[in-house]
């Protein structure tokens, strides 16, 4: 006797994420078990974007990228991050969309896949990295992906944008969040100072070192280790550093034996790691070593929507219990401010206004004691200046691709997708 379908429900159940079964027009088919828990029930007939968003339509014409659409396209399984509506209001999804195909290969069914990120909140949050604005979802997204590799994370961005806040997101994220992360602060120290700290010495190693000292290689093992301000290591210090990364393994101070390293490495800087190789600053071999793969954090002033998310959160971690408000006028001020400091520099606007205020409100005149020296951005004159025209751009991607490729034009055009006339007309 034939055995009785399964329902997809049952089916939905084996996955141990929230799931859903769509068909191609949408609609919600089927939920498993831990979608209905962690999202309520899926009224009957309805769409994805409808539940997921409360879209009229779907995502990608609503300005977001449509997994289902990119599976259609490529036929085989898409991720993204995405923020969904859920009981506790806007959460961060990883959305993974799995095609189900049929024997002449058309994607008549979709199996949708809705992973949680726990290192970030859409909502105020004093404990995680906050934010909604799609600079910081790109980011996220970044970070959400190479966290469970072993790759060796760049993060770029100016000082105050989060770099040690995302390189210990980057940590609880990976499979080595059970073992430390351990955080060398590179800016100020001597090559000798960076090298007894990083491999510990032993005693008698030189004047001073009165007993063996633990290295943070060592305090490091089996978990991660934070190099902050990577671009300020000594040049001295450089070629060391690259010899632990490339062999694994480093000597103490004063120690003849051979110690074997473990760790996922993580760099941070606010400069220009291309420029300084090019002045000679910095080693282009250990450049290529920790760059595989370079995350941007945004600027303030990129992602000026996740201000008053940011500022609740940051009141609610200065003054746990204490509701702090701010009143219209003062977000609109915070809002137009040119931030060089970043998150940090909103924090410490913040923080003098708690003291400033007499009672809950942070209004306006409490705020504009608060700036200090923060400059207003009265238009947008200053963002302005930063954009130049298509050609401009255009050559100065050329340029770059062309340095990247070491001068060879052929490989560049091949790069851009362009012949290679193509590229010395555009460069003229
Ligand atoms: N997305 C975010 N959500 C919440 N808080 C944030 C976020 N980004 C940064 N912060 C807060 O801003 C402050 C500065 O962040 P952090 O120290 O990580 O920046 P940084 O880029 O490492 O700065 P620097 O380059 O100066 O060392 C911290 O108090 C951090 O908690």
């Amino acid at each position: 006797m034939k055995p009785e379908p399964l329902p997809p429900r049952a089916l939905l159940d084996v996955i141990e994420y929230p799931a859903i079964l769509l068909g191609a027009d949408y609609r919600v088919l089927a939920s498993n078990r831990r979608y209905v828990e962690r999202f309520g029930d899926v009224p009957p007939s309805a769409r994805c974007y409808e539940v997921s968003h409360g879209y009229a339509h779907p995502c990608d014409q609503a300005g977001e990228s449509c997994p289902m659409a990119a599976c259609k396209r490529s036929a085989g399984r898409e991720r993204v991050l995405h923020i969904h509506n859920s009981p506790r209001g806007r959460e961060h999804i990883d959305v993974e969309m799995v095609p189900l195909l049929d024997d002449a290969g058309v994607a008549r069914y979709f199996v949708e896949v809705l992973k949680p990120v726990p290192i970030a909140s859409a909502q105020a949050n004093a404990t995680r990295m906050v934010g909604r604005s799609a600079a910081f979802n790109q980011m996220l997204e970044m970070i959400n992906l190479v966290a469970a590799h072993e790759t060796s994370v760049l993060l770029l961005g100016e000082t105050g944008t989060g770099k040690e806040l995302a390189a210990s997101a980057i940590h609880e994220a990976s499979l080595r969040a059970h073992k430390s992360m351990v955080t060398v602060e590179c800016a100020g120290l001597t090559e000798t100072l960076f090298e007894s700290e990083l491999f510990g010495h032993v005693k008698g190693a030189f004047t001073g070192a009165v007993s063996n000292k633990r290295g943070l290689l060592e305090l490091a093992q089996g978990g991660t280790l934070f190099l902050d301000e990577i671009g300020d290591v000594p040049v001295g210090m450089q070629v060391k550093l690259l010899r632990l990364l490339e062999t694994g393994t480093y000597r103490a101070v004063g120690d003849t034996q051979l110690r074997r390293a473990d760790f996922r490495l993580v760099c941070a800087t606010h400069k220009d790691l291309r420029e300084q190789v090019q002045r000679g600053a910095f080693r282009e071999d250990l450049y290529f070593r920790i760059n595989a793969f370079p995350i941007i954090l945004p600027p303030l002033r990129k992602r000026r929507e996740d201000i008053p998310l940011l500022a609740r959160s940051i009141l609610d971690k200065l003054h746990p219990g204490r509701t702090y408000r701010l009143s219209d006028r003062a977000l609109a001020r915070l809002q137009a401010l040119a931030f060089s400091g970043n998150v940090r520099e909103l924090r410490n606007i913040l923080e003098r206004a708690t003291i400033f205020a007499r009672e809950l409100l942070i209004d306006d005149e409490v705020l504009q004691r608060s700036l200090g020296e923060a400059p207003e951005i009265r238009d947008h004159a200053n963002e302005e200046a930063a954009w130049v025209d298509l050609h401009t751009q255009e050559r100065r991607y050329l340029k770059q691709l062309l340095d990247h490729c070491q001068g060879d034009k052929a490989r560049a055009a091949q790069i851009a997708g362009i012949s290679v006339r193509s590229l010395y007309r555009r460069l003229e």
